[in-house]
């Protein structure tokens, strides 16, 4: 069993490859695995509340509830008080889960049918809750009888630790089951045992919130057996690359910040995410950094290590081209340029919309050779615009929807929210695993871009550029000083 780090590229799998691997597993496992997962939930019980007495295992009707029966029994062996709700009746579990229920009832374990609270007085108060009621079984909306179990366990005031996945979590997509919105209707656990491989949902949506610290055992993975390809690779990239000492100011790369249309319809100027994208790319260490303003006018109090031209004088073949940030409507005159003229590209925001509106701009996004290597940041709505999807269906299956776009427009996606993925053709996409709601702000977008537009100039290719800024941008706001505010200003200055 190991705790989850950041610095592995811990391979991710679906429903299917978990299948794949199970059969295998068990194959050459003289036990049912469920033994051992059960045995593997227990120990990490210990390890959590070594001094926990009190223990409640809320168990499911599927093989999920099997795990926290096993669990149970060996904790009640270990000298641990015990409850077990069993939600459904015994007699309708799965072979392998009715089996744990024997073994748990023949060594005494106290199994109800009932949630704690009528119970729970003579017990006293509980130190340890194990949520046990749906694992990777869970495709439908929670039934009404489940709901009030998981509103049971979120009200119970002991730790929860969660068997593969916390309940009402689709373990694909890390959205909610069944579409809901409500996530009163998500276990939410301090720690997360799952096992087998890493799943998707675990690291996306609301899995992020829910989870907890994730632990993983293989449940006695070992040479010789043959791994389906994963869905993603958790994205281990070191945050901040190191600067050679032999270096000079050209050996950092020019990025060119394209965008901040002066005034908007609206009468507004939108030059402040220009400016955050170009200050972000200054602070990551890019050589220098040029702004283009799409007014054509210069911005008044920006940093004075900032050049300033107008977008027609850039020698955009030779430059590192950031577009999009705050770039209004105007951007779209500029587009097919960009796209043609740009030796490196990082399109964000209003670029990206520009190419969702065009489909000139999309044959010119396509049409970019091997040699102009290209990076997009959208949202999901940004995504969804330009897939022609709902954002519910980008949400959905996130990998997909971001290797969709990867595979359409022939480029790096960087498909940002909960969960931030990395996706390129040919390339095993990235999950990132770094970063908080923190930076669910305006602006923090636009410091992703001029970091990912510093890193390419420092010669990183446009998926290693895209995977090491997401990793960074995310740690950023992870240490950040929690009495502090985070603002994108703030946290562009803090690149390095
Ligand atoms: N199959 C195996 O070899 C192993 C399975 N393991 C455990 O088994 C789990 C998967 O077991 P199952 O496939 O039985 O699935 P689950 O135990 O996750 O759930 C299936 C049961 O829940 C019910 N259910 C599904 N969605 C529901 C909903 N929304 N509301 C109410 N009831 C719902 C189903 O009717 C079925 O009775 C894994 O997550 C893992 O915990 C582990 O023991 C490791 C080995
Ligand atoms: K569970």
């Amino acid at each position: 069993m190991q705790r989850l780090s950041r610095t592995s590229a811990w391979p991710v799998h679906g429903r299917q490859g978990i299948q794949v691997l199970e059969a295998q597993l068990q194959a050459c496992s003289p036990i049912p695995l469920m033994g051992k997962a059960g045995l593997a939930t227990a120990q990490l019980a210990l390890a959590l509340a070594p001094y926990a007495q009190r223990i409640w295992v809320a168990a499911g009707p599927g093989n999920n509830g099997g795990d926290g029966l096993e669990a149970a029994m060996h904790l009640h062996q270990w000298g641990k008080a015990v409850r077990v709700s069993l939600l459904g009746k015994a007699q309708n579990l799965p072979a392998d889960a009715h089996a744990a229920w024997q073994r748990a009832q023949a060594a005494g374990v106290q199994i109800n049918s009932e949630l704690p609270a009528s119970w729970l007085e003579d017990m006293g108060p509980l130190d340890l809750c194990i949520d046990a009621l749906l694992g990777m079984g869970a495709t439908r909306p929670l039934s009404c009888e489940m709901q009030t179990w998981v509103q049971a366990i979120n009200r119970c005031p002991a730790p929860v630790l969660a068997i593969d996945l916390p309940t009402g979590l689709n373990p694909e997509s890390g959205q909610l089951l069944g579409d809901a919105t409500d996530t009163a209707l998500l276990v939410q656990a301090d720690h997360t045992l799952t096992f087998i491989a890493a799943k998707a949902g675990l690291f996306m949506g609301h899995g992020r919130d829910a989870c907890g610290q994730i632990w993983l055992d293989c449940l006695g993975f070992r040479d010789g057996i043959s791994v389906p390809p994963p869905q993603a690779l958790l994205n281990d990239s070191k945050p901040r690359p190191i600067k050679r000492h032999a270096s000079h100011k050209g050996s950092h790369g020019d990025v060119a910040i394209i965008g901040g249309e002066a005034m908007a319809a609206h009468g507004m100027g939108m030059t402040g995410a220009a400016v955050l994208a170009a200050t972000a790319a200054l602070h990551a260490g890019a050589g220098r950094v040029i702004l283009s303003l799409l007014s054509g006018q210069h911005a008044e109090s920006v940093p004075p290590d900032l050049m300033q031209r107008e977008w027609q004088r850039l020698d955009l073949e030779k430059l590192h081209v950031v577009c999009g940030c705050g770039g209004g409507q105007t951007v779209q005159s500029v587009m097919a340029e960009v796209l043609r003229r740009s030796g490196q590209l990082v399109l964000d925001a209003d670029g990206l919309n520009a190419v969702a509106q065009d489909d000139k701009l999309q044959v010119g996004l396509r049409q970019r050779t091997d040699a102009q290597p290209t990076v997009i940041t959208p949202h999901p709505l940004e995504a969804a615009r330009l897939l022609n999807i709902s954002t519910t269906e980008v949400q959905s299956d996130r990998l997909k929807a971001a290797q969709n776009l990867a595979d359409q427009l022939r480029c790096t996606v960087v498909l940002k929210g909960s969960g931030t993925v990395i996706a390129a053709p040919g390339q095993t996409p990235r999950i990132n695993t770094s970063g908080n709601g923190r930076l669910a702000i305006g602006g923090t977008g636009d410091v992703l871009a001029g970091l990912i537009g510093a890193r390419m100039a420092q010669g990183l290719g446009a998926f290693d550029a895209a995977c090491t800024a997401a990793a960074q941008h995310g740690q950023l706001a992870d240490d950040w000083p929690p009495n502090k505010a985070l603002t994108a200003s703030r946290l562009a200055q803090r690149l390095a």
